[in-house]
Formats: C-alpha cells, structure tokens, sequence
C-alpha cells in the first residue's frame, strides 16, 4: 500500500508544471516564514528540493537573508541509513549522491551536531490528520533522528494529506507540518 501511495505522489509531484511549483512554493514559503516569526532559532537543516519536492530555494534565500546557518543532509559513509548535516552557503559546490541527489561536499569541519540543530526541516511523501509521515522509504530520517529531540517540521504541498497509510513504529512524527495554505500542529 505505501509504495502504491509514494509512487503516485511522487509521479504527480514531477507532473507539476514549473508555474505552478512556484506559485505554490510562494505561499509554502510565506507560511514557513509567518511559523518562524514565534521562534528563535540560529541553526537550522532544509533540503535539496528535486523531482518535483517542495522548493526549498527560496527558503534557502530567506533563512540566509537572515543571518540563520543553513545545512543540507547528507549520507552517511561510515553508517549506513544516517544522514549528517553539512553548511549550505550561497557558494556550496554539489555532487549528486547515489539517488542523485545533490549534497554538498562532506569536510568534517563543515558537519553539525544533531544536538546542535534547532530545526530540521523534513521532506514529505505524505502525511495525515495525526501528524505521521510516510517518506520516500529509504529511513534515513527514522534512524537519524530516533529519540532525538530537534524541532521537526514537515513541509509538503496540501494534497500529499493523505488518510490511509500504514504506520511503523520507528516512523518520525511531524509536530507540524506547513503546506501552501495552512499550518497544522499535532
Ligand atoms: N531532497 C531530498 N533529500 C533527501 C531525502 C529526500 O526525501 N529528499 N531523503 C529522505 O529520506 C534522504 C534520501 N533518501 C532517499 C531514499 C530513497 C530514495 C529512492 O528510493 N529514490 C528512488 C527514486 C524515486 C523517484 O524517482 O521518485 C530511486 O533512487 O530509485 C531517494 C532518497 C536524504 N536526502
Ligand atoms: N528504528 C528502526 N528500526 C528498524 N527498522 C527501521 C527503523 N527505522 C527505519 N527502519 C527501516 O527502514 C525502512 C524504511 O522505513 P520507512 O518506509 O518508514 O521510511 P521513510 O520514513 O518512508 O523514509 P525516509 O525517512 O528515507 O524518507 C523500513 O522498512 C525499515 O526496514
């Protein structure tokens, strides 16, 4: 059942145009900056939008703009399922991981500690009324963040709200989660 839900979310997220990406992002991002406005916060880790994911880009903009320190997951070469968190300036060079995803180039002295994030922003498949997520499968986010007490926010577009996904019980729960027209708190 999960994998038939990622497969047509995903493959409905590619088919979005790139106008509508953008007027979409535009409101996500305006409901992600109104959130921020209750917190302080100095350190926070987004994500490298693809395939049609919500566009981090110009949160990205928007948290630099602020002085905020930005970082990017990457995965782990020593352990495997974990991700670390590398600093995401306006000049980070890329190279694309083995799902071709871009990372920035792992130098330890550019790693934070987990305890050390205030925010992790998480990408979404799905999510539902109860604040559970269904991500892309891998686990990356359930092994890494296990008893971690960072604030988590899920961000997804509003019709990835979805009833009927089946739940582990090591999945990561969203406290929140921001689409282009609301803000749910769990
Ligand atoms: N932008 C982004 N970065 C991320 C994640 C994510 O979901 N989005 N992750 C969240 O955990 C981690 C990577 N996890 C992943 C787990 C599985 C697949 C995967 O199975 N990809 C398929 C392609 C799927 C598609 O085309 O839609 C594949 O490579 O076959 C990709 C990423 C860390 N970085
Ligand atoms: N704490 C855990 N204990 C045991 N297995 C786990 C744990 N966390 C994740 N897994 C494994 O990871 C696999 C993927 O988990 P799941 O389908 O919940 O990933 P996801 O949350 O959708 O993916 P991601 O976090 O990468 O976006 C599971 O099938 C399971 O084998």
């Amino acid at each position: 059942m999960n994998t038939h839900i990622r497969k047509t979310i995903c493959s409905f997220r590619k088919s979005i145009t790139s106008t509508e990406q953008k007027k979409m992002s535009y409101f996500l991002t305006k409901n992600i900056i109104k959130f921020f406005s209750f917190l302080d916060f100095k350190t926070i880790a987004i994500y490298f939008s693809v395939n049609g994911e919500c566009n981090t880009k110009f949160l990205a903009k928007n948290l630099w703009k602020n002085k905020k320190k930005v970082f990017l997951p990457v995965l782990n070469p020593f352990l495997q399922k974990k991700l670390l968190f590398i600093r995401y300036l306006e000049n980070t060079k890329f190279i694309k991981n083995k799902f071709s995803i871009p990372e920035p180039i792992l130098k330890k002295d550019n790693v934070i500690k987990l305890e050390d994030l205030n925010i992790i922003i998480l990408p979404v498949v799905a999510f539902n009324e109860n604040g559970n997520r269904l991500g892309m499968g891998g686990g990356f986010y359930d092994y890494t963040l296990q008893r971690k007490k960072n604030l988590i926010i899920g961000i997804a577009y509003d019709f990835q709200l979805i009833k009927n996904f089946s739940i582990k019980k090591w999945d990561v729960s969203l406290p929140v989660v921001i689409t282009p027209s609301k803000i749910f708190k769990f």
